[in-house]
C-alpha cells in the first residue's frame, strides 16, 4: 500500500442501529483506514422495523456536497470509494460521475460496490435501480461483494448449485470487475453459508476460493455493509493475499455476530429484548477487539 489509505464511503445512516455508514465506518477506523462519508438518506432505523421516517438524499444533494471536497482539492485523497444502500435512480447515477471524476484526478482509486439491492428473495430497493446498477455501476466497479439474491438479480440466472455460483460470478469479471466476493450462499448443506472470491490476476488467471459458514439460526442486518467494508480494509492490507484478507474478513463477520447473539441471551433472559427482527443489531461496538483481531478461524479453501 504506497500511500496512506482514505475512503470515501456513501452508504445510509440511521439514527438507531447498524447498518450503512453505522456498519461500515467505525470498523474501517479501528481498522486504521480513515473514511469520509456521505449519508445517502438519514432514516430512524433500516428497512427490517414496521416504521421508517426520514430524509433521503437527492442526486443535486449529492453533488453539491461532492463540489464541496472538489473545490477545496479534497477530491485528489481518496484512495477508495465504498458505496452500499441508494434509495434512487438518478441518486446512483451521481455516484457514477463521481467515481469518473475520482479517477480522473486518481486513476488508481479503487472502487468498492455493494450492490444492495435485497435478500432472500425481496427487493428492498426501487426495482428501476436494478438495470443501472447491471450496466452503469458494476462496469465501474474494482471489488464488488454482492449476496446470492444480488447476484441473480443482475445476471438474471438462479443460483441453485456451486457451477451456478461460480458462472455468476464470471458475469462480473465479463463486465470487467477484477474481484467479486459473493458475501453468502445457500447452495451448502444444511446450516451451512458458503462465501465464494474469485479475482483475476494480472497474468489472465483465476484464483477462487470458497469458505463454508456455520449458519447461525438468525437474521441480522448491517452484515453485507460490515462484511463489505471489512473486505476493503483486509485487500488493502493484503492486495497480493486475498485468501487471507477473505478469512479475516469473514471471521471478523463472525465474531460480531457471536457478540451480538451473545449479548441477546443476556437480553432475552432479562427480558429487555423480544426475540424479533425490530430488536436485532449488530453489537459493532463492542466487538472492537474482535474487528482489531478476529478469534473465528475459518479457512478458505483454493478451488481450481
Ligand atoms: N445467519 C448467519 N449466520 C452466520 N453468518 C451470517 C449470517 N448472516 C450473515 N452472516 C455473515 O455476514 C456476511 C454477509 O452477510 P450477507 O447476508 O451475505 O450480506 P447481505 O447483508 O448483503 O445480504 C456473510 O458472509 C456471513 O459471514
Ligand atoms: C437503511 C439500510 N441500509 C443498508 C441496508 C443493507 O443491509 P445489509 O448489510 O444487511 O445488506 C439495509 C437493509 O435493510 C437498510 O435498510
Amino acid at each position: 500500500m504506497s500511500r496512506e489509505s482514505r475512503v470515501l464511503s456513501i452508504q445510509s445512516h440511521v439514527v438507531h442501529g447498524y447498518c450503512g455508514n453505522k456498519s461500515a465506518v467505525f470498523p474501517l477506523q479501528v481498522l486504521g483506514i480513515d473514511v469520509d462519508f456521505i449519508n445517502s438518506v438519514q432514516l430512524s432505523n433500516h428497512t427490517g422495523y414496521t416504521t421508517i421516517k426520514g430524509q433521503i438524499l437527492n442526486e443535486n444533494d449529492l453533488k453539491e456536497l461532492f463540489d464541496g471536497l472538489k473545490a477545496n482539492n479534497l477530491d485528489t485523497i481518496y484512495t477508495h470509494l465504498l458505496t452500499g444502500y441508494v434509495s434512487n435512480d438518478e441518486f446512483l447515477r451521481e455516484i457514477a460521475k463521481i467515481i469518473k471524476a475520482l479517477r480522473a484526478v486518481n486513476p488508481d482509486m479503487i472502487y468498492v460496490c455493494d450492490p444492495v439491492m435485497g435478500d432472500n428473495g425481496r427487493m428492498y430497493v426501487e426495482k428501476s435501480l436494478l438495470p443501472i446498477f447491471r450496466s452503469e455501476i458494476v462496469p465501474l466497479c474494482d471489488i464488488c461483494t454482492p449476496n446470492q439474491f444480488e447476484v441473480e438479480l443482475l445476471t438474471e440466472q438462479k443460483i441453485n448449485n456451486e457451477d451456478d455460483a461460480w458462472k455468476g460470478m464470471m458475469w462480473f469479471h465479463e463486465k470487467g470487475v477484477k474481484t467479486v466476493v459473493l458475501s453468502s450462499s445457500d447452495i451448502g448443506g444444511p446450516k451451512e453459508l458458503i462465501a465464494l472470491l474469485s479475482t483475476k490476476k494480472s497474468s489472465g488467471e483465476y484464483e477462487k476460493y470458497k469458505i463454508v459458514i456455520p449458519q447461525k439460526n438468525i437474521f441480522l442486518t448491517g452484515t453485507g455493509d460490515l462484511f463489505a467494508a471489512l473486505f476493503l480494509a483486509h485487500s488493502t492490507r493484503l492486495p497480493n493475499d486475498l485468501k487471507t484478507a477473505f478469512e479475516q474478513t469473514i471471521a471478523s463477520v463472525q465474531s460480531v455476530i457471536e457478540v451480538t447473539i451473545d449479548s441477546m441471551r443476556e437480553e432475552f433472559r432479562s427480558g429487555k429484548v423480544k426475540p424479533n427482527a425490530q430488536q436485532r443489531e449488530l453489537k459493532i461496538i463492542q466487538s472492537k477487539k474482535y474487528i482489531e483481531s478476529p478469534v473465528i478461524k475459518l479457512h478458505a479453501i483454493r478451488i481450481d
